[in-house]
């Protein structure tokens, strides 16, 4: 079976081909998929700094070993350096300095390097198949080979580093199709530490920007790069399970991406009111009507005070906006926002920081899918902004007012959780659970003293 589990049918779409339909009622945080990256690569910021095979950070004490083949790439330890070298790297190792150094890679862009190794990764494995360049029929690589080429007929293949033997020129420009629309983004506590190749959760799972459904990825020494797709919410047998390709806050710029990039005009419910607004007014520029449309954004989505948040967060239909609200719309707004948030609370100014994210918590409200994982996130740093400000305010003189500022911090915490419990874990091994409980631990030991 295509799928490999009984949770998950695929039917044809009437525009994706096809479309995976869940067999059975899933719960929230149930785990739907599990599947390897065929090829990942990493991004050239993390290179050195991870391991090229687990892509996992190295333990504490420990340094990566370095292959002294090419000594370009890094590995854990000799199981994760004999696993990649079986997987693609024996094919790379002789070449791939002089490739790296050459005119041709050097004049690539960025994003352009990072597929250039990807897909040399890929023709690298492909050409250790026991008949190189030809997968089994319906091998993940075969997969591969057929889903939906890019909607651009005429990509610009990248070069691709030497491997003998040689690939026909018409497999690679294949392959290199399939990237742009099919490819993932790996993430570790949802910042992207490189790219990778899944076929079945690329065949399996369409887009929605009000998903059902999200990737999670899992570095394993054993197991190397794996994607899990979870449920986000509680799902019922026979609906389409949708993941996003692109971030839902993209609320502009998506429409063009999926166009000129995936091919397709998402339909979706938050996409048609979307563009059933049309051109979306002005963003006021006067500070004090910044605050007000921020005031009346909280209004709308039910937030006035972090206490009265729990214990769940409150849901708003996009469709019920008020026009009067409509400039929240523009990306713009999200991310002025968001760079307020982030630089009042890294410089210690916690009443503009707490006051922007509490606005910004409303605007993902608005925006994302209930318990998207992104809020979760957002929520543990209104935690630690709120903890950080209950430290340094010169107001907490009475037991009562620290009180108050702990319940705070304790109410985002638990919304937190709440969210990235249904998530998972995701990527390195200390990440947003385990901040969770340090700073839930924190807020017992300051109870302790205070009483
Ligand atoms: C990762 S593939 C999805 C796999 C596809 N269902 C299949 O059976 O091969 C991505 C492509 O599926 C199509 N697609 C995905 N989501 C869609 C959606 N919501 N509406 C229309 N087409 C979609 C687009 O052509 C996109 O480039």
């Amino acid at each position: 079976m295509l799928t490999g589990n009984d949770t998950l049918r695929l039917i044809p779409h009437p525009k994706a081909v096809n479309q995976a339909i869940s067999t059975k009622n899933l719960d929230a945080g149930s785990l739907i998929l599990s599947t390897p990256s065929i090829a990942a690569v990493l991004l050239a910021t993390q290179k050195s700094r991870r391991c090229d095979a687990c892509f996992r950070l190295p333990a504490d004490g420990t340094s990566l070993r370095r292959c002294t083949g090419c000594g370009s790439y890094w590995y854990c330890d000799v199981d994760c350096q004999t696993k990649q070298w079986h997987a693609h790297h024996k094919r790379i190792c002789k070449n791939y300095t002089k490739f790296t150094a050459s005119p041709a890679f050097q004049s690539l862009q960025v994003h352009e390097k990072t597929d250039s190794l990807l897909l040399s990764h890929l023709l690298a494995h492909l050409s250790l198949l026991p008949t190189p360049y030809a997968p089994e029929d319906s091998s993940p690589l075969s997969i591969l080979l057929s889903l939906l080429p890019s909607p651009v007929p005429d990509v610009s293949i990248p070069p691709v580093c030497p491997i003998s033997p040689a690939p026909l020129p018409d497999l690679v420009r294949i392959l290199y199709t399939r990237f742009g629309n099919n490819n993932f983004a790996i993430h570790s506590h949802l910042t992207t530490i490189g790219h990778g190749v899944f076929p079945l959760a690329s065949r399996l799972f369409n887009h929605s920007c009000v998903p059902n459904a999200a990737a999670r990825y899992s570095l394993s020494p054993s197991h190397g790069v794996g994607m899990e797709v979870v449920a986000i919410r509680d799902i019922p047998s026979g609906e389409q399970i949708c993941i996003p390709y692109l971030d839902p806050a993209m609320t502009q710029s998506r429409h063009q991406i999926f166009e000129l990039t995936y091919g397709f005009r998402c339909d979706c419910s938050s996409c048609l009111y979307i563009r059933s607004l049309g051109t979306l007014p002005e963003l006021p520029t006067e500070p004090t009507e910044l605050d007000d449309l921020g005031r009346q954004l909280r209004e709308f989505v039910g937030i006035k005070d972090a206490l009265l948040l729990a214990p769940t967060l409150p849901t708003k239909s996009l469709e019920s906006t008020p026009s009067s609200l409509h400039a929240v719309f523009h990306e713009a707004y999200m991310s002025s926002l968001s760079e307020t948030f982030s630089r009042c609370s890294h410089d210690g100014e916690y009443d503009i920081a707490l006051d922007t994210g509490i606005t910004l918590l409303a605007l993902y409200i608005l925006i994302y899918p209930s318990n998207y994982p992104q809020i979760g996130m957002h929520l543990l740093e209104l935690a630690k902004t709120q903890s950080n400000a209950g430290i340094v305010s010169p107001n907490l003189s009475t037991a009562e007012k620290r009180s108050r500022v702990r319940e705070q911090t304790r109410v985002y915490l638990s919304l937190a959780c709440f969210i990235l419990q249904i998530y998972g874990p995701e990527g390195d091994d200390v990440g947003p659970l385990q901040e969770i409980k340090i700073l839930e631990d924190l807020l017992i030991e300051e109870v302790a003293v205070d009483t």
